[in-house]
């Protein structure tokens, strides 16, 4: 299993590119399968997760390659098997993604349940519930959702329970191919779900109430082909800015989206950046500056995003003061705690709630990364501390954040891949 080998301190400094957004490029990556023609997709990031979803793409009988330009073409005319299996799902929880495209398309599917997760249970009964809404017949049977329609999904009308982004996407993608009206209260806002349904749109969808809670899907007959750009990845900046923060340095992300980026950015500039942004970059400039904790509550879009926690978890264990990060998405996502404890943070675990307390300093220490984003604010404390740093497990990490090794070395990072 391969690890990094980090040895600190390190300050980052520079410029950095990043990439297409892995939680939009996924969705999108099984909407293709709702239409019969050639789909080009622009700004797919080469992720583990990414190349998990192409090979589920074949396997179902789609065509799925990079070009030599490294846009992604799929043809899905050509699906003949409506099984997502549990080899792939258990590598790739958002599998469940193929559910409401495979069921819309071709009436039936049989998706393997992903089961649990390190940072969570992770219940799909919202996406079940909604299908049922739309006349499936689904039944849970051998570690598979099984489900069947007679005929197109119906429009219907889905009040989701609580706000899930996957949930959201993949009752959208059901619903546009379904007959007649669906609307989809509560759903989420997210700017990955925004940019799946702006690509439904181009391919000939009917969605309209984009960006809001309230998603209003007139269904269709059909979707015709299309080229499309994947949005930025609104995490992979963050987690490049909260780096800079942290070693008091100063960074430009290019080509990214700073208004996906609002509760983030605001948070840093409380702790103490300087920020300037333009319509595809955002510069932060820690240098000389005093980094100030911030407290901290995730709860969906636009407030502050879990997928950012971790980071700035680590951000508070070196800020000056004592600050509380509040985690109300995931019931499991502070594993990165004891590992940052291992290299000195001092932070208190009380449910749901992290107490961290200003360090000092931390000491370069092994770690093991548990998730993705905890695997990155591992990464982030190695070049904080003195010393060496191994994070092992780093498999997580590749399934989120391309090229991240050489990205951190190009802005000064002292880091290493080991394999093995
Ligand atoms: C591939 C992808 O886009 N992953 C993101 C997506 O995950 P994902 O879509 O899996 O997360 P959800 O938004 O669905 O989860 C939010 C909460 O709802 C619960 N829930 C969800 C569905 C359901 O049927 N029943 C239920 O109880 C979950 O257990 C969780 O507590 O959104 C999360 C929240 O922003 C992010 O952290 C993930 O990075
Ligand atoms: C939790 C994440 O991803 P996934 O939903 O694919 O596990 C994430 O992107 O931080």
């Amino acid at each position: 299993m391969d690890k990094f080998l980090i040895k600190g301190p390190c300050q980052l400094n520079g410029d950095v590119t990043i990439s297409g957004a892995k939680n939009a490029a996924l969705p999108i990556l099984f909407a293709t399968l709702l239409s019969d023609e050639t789909i080009i997709l622009k700004n797919v990031p080469e992720l583990r997760d990414i190349k998990t979803t192409l090979q589920l793409l074949r396997e179902l009988g789609a065509q799925a390659e990079r070009n030599a330009d490294g846009d992604v073409v799929i043809t899905a005319g050509t699906v003949n098997c409506q099984k997502a299996p549990y080899e792939l799902v258990k590598t790739m929880r958002a599998s469940i993604l193929a559910l409401g495209p495979l069921t819309a398309k071709f009436s039936t599917a049989d998706v393997s349940l992903p089961g649990g997760c390190a940072i969570g249970a992770r219940p799909v009964n919202l996406h079940i519930h909604g299908l049922e809404m739309m006349q499936a017949n689904i039944n849970v049977e051998e570690g598979y959702i099984k489900a069947r329609v007679d005929g197109r999904l119906k429009g219907a009308r889905i009040l989701m329970d609580m706000v899930s982004v996957t949930g959201t996407e993949n009752l959208l993608m059901a619903a546009v191919l379904a007959e007649g009206i669906t609307t989809i209260e509560n759903a989420a806002r997210e700017p990955e779900v925004v940019d799946l349904a702006n690509f439904l749109n181009s391919l000939g969808a009917k969605i309209s109430g984009i960006g809001s809670d309230v998603l209003t899907i007139e269904g269709v007959e059909a979707l015709h082909g299309g080229t499309y750009a994947v949005q930025p990845d609104r995490i992979e900046t963050g987690t490049f800015l909260v780096a800079a923060a942290v070693t008091g340095g100063k960074i430009t992300c290019h080509k990214t989206d700073p208004s996906l980026l609002d509760a983030v950015l605001l948070k840093l500039e409380e702790a103490g950046a300087a920020i300037t942004t333009g319509d595809d970059w955002i510069t932060l400039d820690m240098q000389g500056r005093e980094l100030k904790a911030v407290n901290i509550k995730t709860v969906p879009y636009p407030g502050f995003p879990t997928d950012m926690q971790a980071q700035f978890t680590v951000l508070n264990t070196v800020a000056k003061g004592t600050s509380t990060i509040i985690e109300t998405i995931f019931e499991n996502r502070f594993m990165h705690v004891p590992e940052l404890a291992r290299m000195g943070a001092d932070i208190e675990l009380e449910g749901n709630t992290a107490i961290c307390r200003d360090t000092e300093s931390l000491t370069g220490a092994q770690v093991m990364a548990t998730d993705l984003r905890a695997s990155a604010s591992l990464v982030i404390a190695g070049f904080l501390a003195t010393g060496e740093t191994t994070v092992e497990r780093i498999y997580h990490i590749d399934r989120g954040y391309e090229f991240i090794e050489d990205k951190l070395q190009g802005l000064g990072g002292n880091i290493t891949r080991i394999t093995g």
